[in-house]
């Protein structure tokens, strides 16, 4: 039975450099950010984000996390502008959250944890798919946007909808004509900086852009996230909570600031 990596005491992120020591490397992912020590650079540009939501096609319970699945044979779900050059393709969205409202995002401000961190995937198109991409520096492209307690989020709601199709690993279901954009908040400014996925391989090839202000989400969604399972049907049941891994070295690092 295959020990794979998880989150828990046996496999979690203290463990995961023994299979993979690129997890002491130079450019890991999260950090924890300081806004008065990042960088205001007036040469980045504003962030463009087109979606098209006919490109949403399923979700998924990948035992680590859930993921929102897109089409990405045309140029018609993009990231550009931003401090990337070039087009980005979204191929999926997911999130990473706590067991309770005091952690759960894997990026912290200040040392401060968000329940929860959505993360937008994006990959280079100067190569030819995701799975060329993913392992060159500069591969993919990251949007991460924090969520805060407070209201209700009705648009976030609809992914939450659909949770009693995927509670365990392996489920899936479609999910059609979702507008990821609904997800984002008012203001696009962000902090950028080089980083990795932060998950095994825990590849070196991210182009991070943490988005400065949060999305609301209620106690009552975030325990919905929590009802989703680590487990397949017919396992101990395990439910999927801190799936976070915490911040890494900076490693001498500049996290620039799209804003001052
Ligand atoms: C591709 C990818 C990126 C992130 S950030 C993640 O958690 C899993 O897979
Ligand atoms: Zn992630």
């Amino acid at each position: 039975m295959s020990h794979g990596w998880g989150y828990g005491p046996s496999n979690g992120p203290d463990k995961w450099e023994i299979e993979y020591p690129i997890a002491n490397g130079p450019r890991q992912s999260p950090i924890d950010i300081i806004p008065r020590e990042a960088q205001f650079d007036s040469s980045l540009k504003a962030l463009k984000l087109r979606y098209d939501p006919s490109n949403s096609t399923g979700i998924l319970n990948n035992g680590h996390s859930f993921q929102v699945d897109f089409t990405d044979d045309k140029d018609s779900s993009t990231l550009t502008g931003g401090p990337i050059t070039g087009t980005y393709r979204l191929r999926q969205f997911h999130f990473h959250w706590g067991g309770s409202d005091e952690r759960g995002s894997e990026h912290t401000v200040n040392g401060i944890k968000f329940p929860c961190e959505l993360h937008l995937v994006h990959w280079n198109t100067k190569y030819p798919s995701f799975g060329e991409a993913a392992p060159q520096p500069d591969g993919l492209a990251v949007v991460g946007v924090f969520l805060k307690i407070g209201a209700a989020n009705p648009r976030l709601q609809k992914v939450l909808d659909a949770f009693e199709a995927i509670r365990s690993k392996g489920k899936q279901t479609t999910f059609p004509g979702f507008d990821p954009k609904t997800l984002l908040p008012g203001s696009l400014d962000y902090w950028t900086y080089d980083g990795s996925l932060t998950t095994p391989p825990l590849l070196e090839s991210v182009t991070w852009i943490v988005l400065r202000d949060p999305i609301s989400v209620s106690p009552a969604q975030m325990a919905m996230f929590r009802s989703l399972m680590f487990s397949g049907d017919g396992e101990a049941p395990c439910c999927m909570v801190d799936n976070y891994r915490p911040p890494q070295p900076l490693k001498g690092r500049a996290v620039r600031a799209s804003f001052k």
